[in-house]
């Protein structure tokens, strides 16, 4: 299997999972994209849902598949979320944001019961940091929240680079809250949850990449086949 087919396979795993009657998020990304390619034709096939999506691509796209969407001003209240990501551990840890989404992704994962996370192999790490963190600022004052941001990774991180992330054409990338995005390089972050509380400490800090306790199962596609971690149903 190639790398779509692999997230293709785990996209149709988590669509067993949707059940005539549910409330879902969405998630962001090329492998979430299979997801509400495959949700699209249960759709046309009769399947009842309404959705809420993590992104203007992922709502453009379910609305062209005519999937019924909605918002968490309407439906405060999902029931299952399934999202990529761009790292996960063995403890169902994320590191998300890759597509620039993490701040809707975060919400909708938090309003959601279940969230799956499906993913190919090459996304299973044992330790988080590999990926850059992607780090959510708000415009104002950026300057002086990139310092202080990268004054609380020199407390353990002396040299990591901070990158202001840039779209194709060389301006910062925006995203769909009109935010910034730091890329923070790490390599490796033994202590998520640490880092994660000093973050978002900071002012100006809108959302970090790092999910944490939110993710309740994840589908990954392997060379050898779907593994499953923590619970689907
Ligand atoms: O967090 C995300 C977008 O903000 C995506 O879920 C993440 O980047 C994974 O994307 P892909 O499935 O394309 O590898």
């Amino acid at each position: 299997m190639n790398a779509e087919e692999m997230k293709r396979a785990a996209a149709a795993r988590a669509a067993e999972l949707v059940r005539d009657g549910m409330r879902l998020g969405l998630g962001t990304g090329s492998t979430a994209r299979h997801f509400v390619a495959i949700l699209g034709e249960k759709v046309r096939a009769g399947l009842k849902v309404v959705c809420v999506p993590t992104s203007e691509a992922t709502r453009l796209q379910a609305e062209a598949e005519g999937i019924p969407l909605t918002t968490l001003d309407e439906t405060p209240a999902l029931d299952l979320t399934v999202d990529g990501a761009d790292e996960l551990d063995d403890s169902l840890r994320l590191i998300k944001g890759g597509g620039g989404a993490l701040l809707r992704e975060k919400i909708v994962a938090a309003a959601s019961r279940r969230m799956v996370v499906i993913a190919d192999g090459s996304k299973h790490v044992d330790v988080l940091g590999r990926f850059p963190l992607p780090i959510e600022v708000n415009p104002f004052g950026l300057r002086a929240t990139q310092e202080a941001i990268a004054q609380v990774l020199a407390q353990r991180w002396p040299s990591a680079p901070l990158t202001l992330r840039r779209g194709g054409d060389g301006n910062p990338f925006v995203t769909d809250g009109g935010h910034f995005i730091l890329d923070a390089a790490l390599q490796r972050i033994e202590e998520p949850e640490a880092l994660a509380s000093d973050l978002v400490a900071i002012p100006g800090v809108v959302e970090h990449g790092l999910f944490l306790g939110l993710a309740s199962g994840a589908v990954i596609a392997t060379e050898a086949g779907l593994v499953e971690l923590g619970e689907l149903g």
